[in-house]
């Protein structure tokens, strides 16, 4: 099956409490189909085609608009991003042609929070939640184990004893059932405690072979930061919400990932 995504946007207002006041975003929403290519068309459906679906029956309810004010379901659901997700999810889904699939809807209101519904997810309920930080830390990649003629060839420049710096960029995503009172997958503020604590207060301008006890003798790769990381965050999740998946970018063209399924694989 092949998947295609089309990017969309959108303004809307919402109030979180009966008359309290209105808060807006600029949402990206990014919907994604699957399905096999017409062997004819050389197409899935065209994503023009999407485009109008969606355009039709959501976004011009939306867009705009207050959400509260403007439609039922956000009379009986807040109008976080995980339900605005939701919505849209089960209203695009009639209208795609019988052999094309949603895949997911992926929405992000703010630069450092989106949420994701996908249809691969077992439990049919449940929602990626994403917060993404950033850190800034020295690290020296040396092994112990590799003699120092070894280690300059493998790590060359990152090798030099006086070590040097990235200013890393991780995702943390959560899985979970959306709370019917709160309307989240876990109130943002919480999952920022927990990464705070575990991981920016302890990795922030820090040299992390001599400041953080886990890369004492561990060589403090992307691969083995976002493991590490993986490690210290995953027993924090507060149920029923658990850890879904990291991603940590090293710079803007080093990108890690680690996930559940990898977390699995090792246990
Ligand atoms: N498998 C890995 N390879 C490398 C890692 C790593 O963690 N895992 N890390 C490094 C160094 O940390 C290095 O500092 C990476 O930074 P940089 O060389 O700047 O990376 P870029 O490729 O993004 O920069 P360019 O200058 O554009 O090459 C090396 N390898
Ligand atoms: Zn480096």
């Amino acid at each position: 099956m092949l998947i295609m995504t089309r990017r969309l946007y959108f303004a809307a207002a919402h109030r979180d409490i009966q008359g309290s006041e209105l808060t807006g975003h600029t949402y990206t929403l990014d919907v994604a189909v699957s399905g096999h290519i017409n062997e004819r068309t050389g197409l899935l459906v065209n994503i023009k085609e999407l485009d109008r679906i969606v355009k039709e029956h959501v976004l011009n309810q939306i867009d705009g608009k207050c959400l509260n004010d403007r439609l039922s379901f956000f009379q009986a659901h807040l109008a976080t991003p995980e339900n605005i997700a939701t919505y849209i999810a089960g209203t695009v889904h009639p209208f795609l042609p019988s052999d094309i699939h949603l895949h997911s809807v992926r929405l992000q209101p703010t630069p450092v929070l989106y949420t994701e519904w996908l249809s691969s997810l077992k439990e049919v309920s449940h929602m990626l939640l994403t917060k993404i930080y950033e850190f800034s830390a020295s690290h020296r990649l040396h092994s112990d184990s590799l003699s120092a003629e070894e280690n300059r060839t493998l790590f060359g420049k990152c090798n030099n004893p006086n070590g040097h710096g990235h200013n890393y960029e991780l995702e943390v995503t959560i899985c979970g059932p959306i709370n019917p009172i709160t309307g989240r997958v876990l109130p943002p503020e919480r999952l920022d405690a927990v990464v705070e604590r575990e991981v920016l207060s302890r990795y922030d301008h820090r040299y992390l072979n001599l400041d953080v006890p886990e890369f004492a003798h561990v060589v403090p790769s992307a691969e083995m930061i976002v493991k590490t990381i993986w490690e210290r965050l995953r027993p924090c999740i507060p149920a029923p919400a658990r850890l879904y998946r990291l991603r940590l970018y090293e710079t803007p063209r080093n990108l890690f990932e680690y996930s559940e399924e990898d977390d699995k694989e090792q246990r």
